[in-house]
């Protein structure tokens, strides 16, 4: 069953925003000799779209953990009353840093969600609770971890009138979920998919354990994030090598991993030899209640 989160009603507001040159920043300078032509380029990448009233109402922020390496997205609809704002995949060390942001921006939080539980770091949706009561947290069903909210493929989460839609895609974990933008006359275009562990910049998340699986996230990928529009832009929950944003049509013609066959790509994975994330017998048991059980006894600044 398809569902709609929505914490606060309201109707929707009409809008006459400018159109903002949010394409240029999206992609600035895409050039690469093998091309002869724009064209040729173009139909590789994706043709660009219109942009839409949701782009220029969409406040978007990619915010850096450097010790896990960790993305956190943080978006708001600034055409809405309250500036509704959601964090995706915030991080326990960051929480302080991420509030205030949202406070000097005068948005309001209304959801700290995770794209899954993940291993190599505390979330900081525990913390959030804490520091602003009325947050609600929000992770997969499929992750069998604590949450406020449950989500399930095809479910959209709405802040203000701008929404993200759920997709399961699992293998790195088993209940690893991407949140894209919506597709609609009024939100974000190009589409921005949050694609946590799943599909990197040019990688993947390892599927080694957690219940991870490459079938499983090989399939996810190309079902699921490869059949977006060549244009929606990648979020990852991670970097490693200084990348900060990729697109569909730009993985699914470079990634190493993912550009193989499935069997190709079984055997990549099954020789990763990446050691275990540090963090991973701390982490993993503290997400699995979203971060709640560091919250006592820790020193916290107020916001
Ligand atoms: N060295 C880091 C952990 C690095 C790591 O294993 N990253 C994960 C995502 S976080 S569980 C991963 O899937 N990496 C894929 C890859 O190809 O690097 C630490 O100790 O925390």
């Amino acid at each position: 069953m398809r569902r709609m989160i929505r914490l606060h009603p309201y109707p929707s507001s009409s809008l006459s925003r400018t159109v903002s040159s949010a394409r240029a920043l999206a992609f600035p300078s895409l050039c690469f000799s093998k091309y002869s032509s724009v064209s040729k380029l173009r139909s590789a990448m994706g043709s660009y779209c219109t942009l839409s009233k949701g782009s220029s109402r969409l406040l978007f922020r990619q915010l850096f953990e450097k010790e896990s390496a960790t993305y956190t997205y943080l978006l708001a609809d600034l055409a809405h009353p309250e500036k509704q704002a959601v964090l995706v995949d915030p991080v326990d060390k960051t929480v302080d840093r991420d509030l205030s942001l949202i406070k000097d921006l005068g948005l309001k939080l209304i959801y700290a969600m995770n794209t899954h539980v993940h291993a190599d770091h505390v979330t900081g949706t525990g913390l959030i609770k804490g520091k602003i009561p009325g947050v609600k947290s929000i992770i997969s069903k499929a992750s069998k971890s604590k949450a406020d909210v449950f989500v399930e493929a095809g479910d959209k989460i709405y802040f203000g009138d701008l929404f993200l839609e759920v997709r399961s895609t699992p293998g790195h974990t088993v209940g690893c979920v991407t949140y894209v933008t919506g597709d609609g006359p009024d939100q974000p275009c190009p589409r921005m998919a949050f694609t946590g562990d799943t599909l990197l910049i040019r990688g993947c998340g390892r599927t080694d354990f957690q219940g991870g699986c490459s079938h499983q996230l090989y399939k996810s990928v190309h079902s699921q994030i490869f059949t977006l529009p060549k244009d929606t832009l990648v979020y990852p929950a991670h970097d490693y090598r200084g990348f900060t944003v990729s697109t569909v049509g730009e993985e699914m013609l470079y990634n190493p991993r993912l550009t193989k066959d499935e069997e190709s790509f079984k055997e990549i994975m099954a020789n990763l030899n990446l050691s275990y994330p540090k963090m991973i017998d701390v982490a993993v048991p503290a997400n699995m209640v979203c971060g709640l059980q560091d919250l006592i006894g820790r020193q916290t600044e107020p916001v």
